[in-house]
């Protein structure tokens, strides 16, 4: 048997960057949280403990934050380029790099004055390798939905433990954790409307998470990724995550009252949790894109 070093990365893990923009009466701010993971030529590291090919993590955030300075953060996707592109360029020994974002988001109640949003993300990985390739994956963690009624659930398999009562109409919840793949994102900043994009797919989830009477959150999962598919050309594919949030009825006959689809008990835990894939049979090998 041989010992060898297998697949392995290093970097600065959630850097939080804060960006105030101060170009006139209304001030702008972006609120992020980045991951830097290098990797390359990092043998020598591992092996012998020499770190001349290894630039530090520590350099990687301050990387961050002089970028947020130089740059401003437009699109996460955009920034998250940038950095990757910078660390490739900058070192021979760094091959690769992975950096992730995750913006948090302000709504604005004052020229200066925020409030924080609600507990939804807007998130990207980006991958940039020295052979000039890069990928996007764009997303967002968060995103609460619920319909009060056009969700069932019956004819499911049984067994000797199943005791879960068929239902016609049910209320339907989860909080969405959504990742998709861009098909080919130009390298050149400002080329693709990133923004624009996020904010429909996440119109196109929200509208089909709606619009589907569901038979299953499994069914509704994948109405809501062919939609994205099938409305943005620029995805080819999508991850989708989505917990049951269960809602159970209360039973009121003790108190002498019927629940007609009323009173529901939000249970937290545990839940049932629907994961999926939906692609374009046509859509380009991912490469390290889901890395
Ligand atoms: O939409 C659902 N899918 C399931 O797989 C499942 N399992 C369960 O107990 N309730 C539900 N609901």
């Amino acid at each position: 048997m041989a010992v060898v070093l297998g697949p392995n990365r290093y970097g600065k893990a959630e850097t939080r960057v804060v960006r105030v923009t101060r170009d006139g009466e209304a001030h702008r701010l972006k609120d992020c949280t980045v991951g830097v993971a290098l990797s390359g030529d990092m043998r020598d590291v591992h092996l012998t403990g020499d770190n001349a090919a290894v630039l530090p993590t520590d350099t990687q955030k301050n990387t961050v934050y002089a970028f947020a300075g130089e740059h401003g953060i437009g699109e996460i996707e955009e920034f998250a380029g940038l950095l990757a592109r910078h660390f490739v360029g900058g070192q021979p020994s760094v091959h690769h790099a992975r950096v992730a974002v995750e913006e948090h988001r302000w709504e604005r109640h004052g020229p200066h004055s925020f409030a924080r949003a609600s507990a939804e993300t807007r998130t990207c990985v980006v991958h940039h390798d020295r052979d000039g390739s890069t990928t996007v994956v764009s997303g967002l963690e968060g995103l609460v939905l619920l319909n009060t009624t056009g969700s069932e659930f019956h004819g499911f398999a049984r067994d000797a433990y199943t005791t879960l009562a068929p239902t016609h109409d049910r209320v339907l919840a989860t909080a969405v954790t959504a990742r998709w793949r861009h098909t080919a994102p130009p390298d050149t900043p400002g080329g693709y409307d990133f923004g624009e994009s996020h904010a429909r797919v996440r119109r196109c989830l929200a509208e089909a998470f709606a619009g589907t009477h569901s038979l299953s959150l499994q069914q509704t999962l994948y109405a809501m990724g062919s939609r994205v598919l099938e409305t943005r050309r620029e995805i080819c594919e999508i991850r989708l995550s989505l917990p049951n949030k269960h809602h159970f009825l209360v039973d009121l006959t003790p108190f002498g009252m019927d629940n007609d689809n009323e009173v529901y008990v939000a249970a937290d835990r545990p839940y049932g949790l629907i994961e999926g894939t939906v692609l374009d049979d046509a859509a380009p090998a991912p490469g390290p894109a889901w890395d």
